[in-house]
């Protein structure tokens, strides 16, 4: 199957000179169309880089991009993007929020047949995401949790091949980042959207992909593409699941030995046999 996106042989400097940094070095995926993948790793692994370079946004200095066959060479959209900040338009409601894609301020000269099936798109999405009792209010009114639902439906409006997301649920509370892990997985079921999903937290990264992408740092690269061996239907039960837990341990210490990073209780371990050994020495 020709993949959706195929990324090969990557690689990505910021900066000159001295300060040239690699931050993704020989980078080689293929995402299958309709396929959800999320991209974990430590600090500075190249994760955001890695779908800032699929979206567009950043230049590369060797090896290609592909979405659906083309290369990529700037933002378009086929490719759209979920930040952790909101960034809707504080000045416009929940409602001309979702309507204003760029697709469509793009068409001025759309028929007004169009207009109305892009009408019905945004009131299905709407209803979609559980927003039909705040379509009138603006973004500084909402909570989090729910400006977050309104860039998803915005990203959704223009019926992206591919949605980019980084860190979307990074700032939401615990229990609304559940909540919006189960919209999200339904919202990728019914729209069949290829989606690629960065996050520091290994737990949404599994409970949320069908691979996980395990990323290590200096330089930024893929250390291992792991399977997730639980199907499509999935609840919150299943986070305690022992095949669960067991693949969770997997990734966490493969970060952990990738990126030189110990846990504090490890740390704390450490400082205590030291003491107590300078305590036997005495
Ligand atoms: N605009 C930039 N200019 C210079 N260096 C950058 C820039 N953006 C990222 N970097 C560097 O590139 C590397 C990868 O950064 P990136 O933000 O992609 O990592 P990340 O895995 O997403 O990190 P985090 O999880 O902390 O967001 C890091 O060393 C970072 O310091």
């Amino acid at each position: 199957m020709t993949p959706k996106i195929s990324v090969c042989g990557l690689y990505k400097y910021y900066g000159r000179g001295k300060a040239r940094t690699l931050a993704l070095q020989q980078v080689d995926l293929d995402i299958a169309p309709g396929e959800f993948v999320t991209l974990v790793g430590a600090s500075g692994c190249g994760k955001s880089t890695l779908l800032r370079t699929i979206a567009g946004l950043e230049e590369y200095e060797d090896g290609t991009i592909h979405c659906n066959g083309k290369d990529v060479d700037g933002p378009g959209p086929d490719r759209a993007m979920v930040f952790q900040s909101y960034s809707l338009y504080p000045w416009l409601s929940v409602s001309a929020n979702i309507r204003f894609c760029r697709r469509l301020a793009h068409q001025r000269a759309s028929s007004s047949s169009e207009i109305e099936v892009a009408s019905g798109r945004a009131d299905a999405l709407i209803d979609l995401m559980g927003l039909r009792h705040v379509v009138d209010a603006y973004p500084a009114q909402l909570s989090g949790g729910m400006q977050q639902r309104v860039a998803i439906a915005r990203a959704l409006m223009s019926r992206p091949d591919v949605l980019l997301m980084d860190e979307p649920f990074g700032a939401l509370d615990a229990q609304t980042r559940e909540v919006m892990h189960d919209l999200i997985r339904h919202v990728y079921q019914l729209e069949k959207t290829t989606v690629v999903f960065v996050t520091h937290d290994v737990e949404e990264a599994i409970y949320l992909g069908q691979r996980v992408v395990v990323m290590a740092p200096r330089p930024g690269r893929i250390d291992a593409i792991v399977e997730v061996p639980f199907g499509a239907r999935r609840d919150q039960d299943l986070k305690l699941a022992p095949e669960f837990l067991q693949l969770k341990r997997h990734i966490l210490q493969r970060i952990r030995e990738t990126s030189g990073v110990r846990t504090d209780l490890e740390q704390l371990e450490k400082l205590t046999r030291t003491a107590s050994q300078e305590r036997n020495a005495r």
